[in-house]
């Protein structure tokens, strides 16, 4: 696959109109009846890049009674380590298999489980790195029978596990996704200068764990099923798995953020990645923004069309929507008000005695801001010395798994030197603790706080603001809450900050701390509301209706089968009398940027000859280019015929003349269109006017994707308008063009006309890639030669059609032309 970018254009970025932002009420109401619940036929197959649980492989010596702990009505939160023992069967294998929830990841694993709750599912992912119990060393001798084993046990969990090789994994996870896809995900760019070497080897494993995960997924896969694959570690895996299953619905949802077009751009492998995303039939996003500036970096880096609802990917539409995760509120609840919390806060504020209490508690990674937190908080003690000594911060910083040694030492020198500031023997204004907190620590924080301190500079979502607010329903202190995390669209009631302005985040420290008890209360009231309502179950369960809405609607579900070569060929074979009728542009040749570029194959041009050569043969190409341009192009041919400008121009096969199909129609229409055409010419950069006979054709290929979109949309109109009911013309919207020509005449026509000359014909074959060519189509629906007609579409097997076939690109015309011409085997 080529890296190159087929378009840069310059910053016109994505388009006012909303993408499907779903909410509780608008899932129930716009949704058929068929769809509101969600027990139709099929399983859910949900893919994660790691299975639900940590593996720990524990020796017999060892063997110690596992924790119990009651479950929970959904995964617990993060830092919540419920086991699961399982013993395998004695002298069945050594070992015994611990299986530990994982950390992190809560609110969607409670999601996926509620789902699957309520409808038969399964769940594929990585087993992860599987640790022994006590030394906590990654295991390196998984053997076949471990696995075997392995998989047995997660079966009775409906989990089929992903073994892969370490090193694979290690350069797909902390390589590909965390070193290049995550920064840039978050709007950093890659700041070490690399030989790109390093790169090359992750993106090679990214490819190859993601092809993995495709083939185990086709391998579970049933009639009816649909799968949901989560996260940007598995981006590839739709492209992959729509050429192993075609029919398969696949949903893929976006967790992180997805930047403005002008920084994905910057990915060398831009175009692999939108291309193997768009594979999907729906996508997924936390925010309005996230799903814009995929759709707009679709259209720059790839060049399709699209609509704010989703991307035309050749004809295959990958349906685009909205729906921000939440959290298991009930759970949370629970936990909160368990007495292990409630001693906890009951101590915490004893410590704290006479404080304001702010919290933070973030990941040690910079796109949580901690640097700007701590600044701000130092602006907030100068600019409002009344609070010094009244307010403390404690902020928490998890460790991550990557190196983040430099982060973590700045974030200490500027604690200490805040400490050393304003502090004093007796108070120190920021306690500040890097260490995991256990979840009662990490409840009892949240829900003993005065402030609630969130200012990261870029947040996919940030769900610890939800865990926030359940964990407020007493005290109801207020969010400050920064306007680059994904969440700042769901809480409207938060006080939204720009982190990156300092004096602006102390002056809301400030109102927050002041504020009156009745404004807590009705903001509190409104974002608690929000997270009651937008539960990580409803997330979910608004994604699956909504793939199995989409997949509802008729021609997705229609899909036209890929071209059968052998029968094609049986069929020709078996012939006496065939008659074949080729498009040009995108179909014989591929769409290229400028018309005069598109030079017929060398192949092609040689295959078409040896059959043109076979007097059982009649051979035509029905193009919308002239005449000058085939006969320059394919006119060496012997044998073949024209039909030229959708029909205005034939050559017959035998003939060297060729015949005005409308000799005798007024053509002064072309003066009225070509002003129109000027018109938009001169408004929108790169686009131009291609003269023909008898039609016009204006361009738009190389304008900015989005402007030139926009305007052939005006144009269109524009012609409809002031020219369609007067005069004997119609417009027809073609790959980035429109043509106007003759309404008398099309290539349906021609092919009947032609049909009607040969009625002792037995082999039809018709291939075209256009809305024009669908024309050709439909004159052959009637065919009398039942089977023996090929009508085959290129494009994508789910592309709205009257074809029989299909055929994903032009070469796969050629080959087919190769193949009947005996010149190539059917390998
Ligand atoms: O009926 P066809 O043979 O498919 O011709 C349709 C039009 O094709 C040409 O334009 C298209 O192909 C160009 C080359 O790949 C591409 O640059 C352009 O964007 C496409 O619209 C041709 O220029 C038109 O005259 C034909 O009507």
């Amino acid at each position: 696959m080529s890296t190159d970018m087929q378009q840069t254009h310059g910053s016109v970025e994505g388009s006012s109109a909303a993408t499907t932002i779903l909410t509780p009420d608008r899932v129930a109401k716009f949704l058929p009846l068929s769809a509101k619940g969600i027990n139709s036929d099929g399983r859910i197959i949900h893919v994660t890049h790691q299975i639900p649980f940590n593996i720990i492989r524990k020796q017999k010596e060892y063997m110690v009674v596992a924790e119990s702990l009651p479950s929970p009505p959904s995964t617990p939160p993060r830092g919540k380590q419920e086991t699961t023992e399982i013993s395998v069967e004695a002298n069945s294998a050594k070992e015994q298999w611990l299986f530990v929830h994982r950390r992190g990841h809560s609110a969607m694993y409670s999601g996926i489980q509620s789902v699957s709750q309520e409808r038969e599912s399964i769940h594929i992912g990585w087993t992860g790195n599987i640790h022994e119990q006590h030394t906590k060393r990654v295991v390196n001798d998984i053997n076949d029978e471990d696995k075997t084993t392995l998989t047995k046990l997660l079966e009775e969990k409906s989990i089929v596990p992903i073994f892969l090789d370490k090193q694979q994994s290690h350069n797909h996870y902390e390589g590909y996704c965390k070193s290049t896809l995550w920064p840039l995900f978050h709007y950093l760019t890659w700041s070490k200068a690399s030989d790109g070497r390093d790169e090359k080897v992750n993106w090679v494993d990214y490819v190859a764990v993601n092809t993995q995960f495709a083939q185990c997924i086709a391998s579970q896969y049933r009639q009816g099923d649909k799968i949901w694959i989560q996260d940007y570690h598995l981006l590839l895996v739709p492209e992959l798995l729509r050429a192993l299953i075609p029919e398969a619905p696949i949903g893929l949802f976006f967790h992180v953020p997805f930047p403005s077009s002008e920084l994905f751009r910057c990915l060398s492998t831009r175009k692999q990645i939108l291309s193997g995303l768009l594979g999907a039939d729906l996508i997924g996003f936390q925010t309005f923004s996230y799903a814009r500036h995929f759709i707009s970096s679709c259209t720059r880096v790839l060049g399709h069309e699209s609509t704010p609802l989703g991307v035309n990917a050749a004809g295959h539409i990958a349906s685009v929507c909205t729906i921000p995760i939440g959290i298991n509120a009930q759970h949370v609840d629970v936990l909160r008000n368990s007495p292990g919390v409630i001693a906890k806060v009951e101590s915490i504020r004893e410590t704290y005695k006479g404080k304001k209490i702010i919290v933070g508690r973030d990941k040690l990674d910079v796109t949580k801001g901690v640097i700007q937190k701590l600044t701000a908080f130092e602006k907030f003690l100068e600019m409002y010395p009344q609070w010094r000594d009244k307010v403390v911060l404690i902020q928490v910083t998890t460790p991550t798994h990557s190196n983040n040694s430099g982060l973590e030492s700045k974030i200490s020198e500027q604690v200490s030197h805040i400490n050393n500031t304003y502090g004093t023997f007796e108070f120190l204004p920021i306690h500040y603790y890097h260490q995991d907190v256990d979840p009662e620590q990490y409840y009892a924080l949240l829900s003993v706080a005065d402030l609630a301190l969130i200012t990261s500079v870029r947040d996919g979502m940030n769900t610890t603001s939800l865990e926030y607010i359940i964990c407020q329903q007493e005290r109801k202190s207020p969010l400050i809450l920064s306007e680059f995390t994904g969440m700042a669209g769901s809480l409207s009631a938060a006080m939204m900050v720009n982190p990156w302005n300092f004096a602006g985040v102390a002056k809301a420290i400030d109102t927050a701390l002041s504020m009156p008890l009745e404004d807590k209360i009705t903001r509190h009231t409104q974002l608690f509301a929000h997270v009651k309502n937008n539960t990580s179950e409803f997330w979910a369960q608004s994604f699956v209706k909504q793939l199995q809405v989409i997949r509802e609607q008729p021609f997705q579900f229609s899909r036209t089968p890929l071209l059968n070569y052998q029968q094609l060929k049986a069929d020709y074979d078996k012939a006496n009398k065939r008659i074949m009728f080729f498009d040009y542009d995108g179909t014989l040749t591929p769409i290229v940027s400028v018309p005069s570029a598109a030079l017929p194959p060398k192949d092609m041009s040689e295959y078409l000859q040896i059959l043109c050569d076979d007097p059982k043969n009649e051979i035509w190409v029905i193009s919308g280019r002239d005449q000058e341009t085939l006969e320059k192009w394919l006119g060496g041919i012997r044998n073949l015929g024209f039909s030229a400008e959708h029909g205005c121009f034939m050559k017959q096969p035998n003939s060297d003349n060729w015949i005005n199909m409308l000799e005798d129609v007024d053509m002064s229409w072309k003066n009225d269109v070509l002003k129109i055409f000027d018109y938009y010419t001169e408004r929108t950069q790169g686009s131009f006017v291609e003269h023909k006979k008898s039609s016009i054709t204006w361009h738009y290929r190389q304008a900015d994707p989005q402007y030139g979109l926009f305007q052939a949309q005006e144009c269109q109109n524009h012609l409809e308008n002031a020219l369609l009911s007067k005069l004997p013309v119609e417009v027809m919207v073609g790959k980035k063009n429109l043509e106007v020509r003759p309404l008398a005449i099309n290539k349906g026509e021609i092919v009947k006309r032609l049909l009607a000359l040969n009625p002792e014909v037995d082999f039809i074959a018709c291939a075209g890639d256009d809305k024009t060519d669908e024309d050709m189509f439909r004159a052959l629906c009637a065919s009398p030669v039942g089977d023996s007609c090929y009508a085959i579409t290129v494009g994508p097997s789910d592309k709205k059609t009257l074809a029989n076939w299909h055929v994903e690109n032009s070469e796969d015309i050629v080959q087919a032309l190769g193949l009947m011409a005996g010149a190539v085997n059917d390998e």
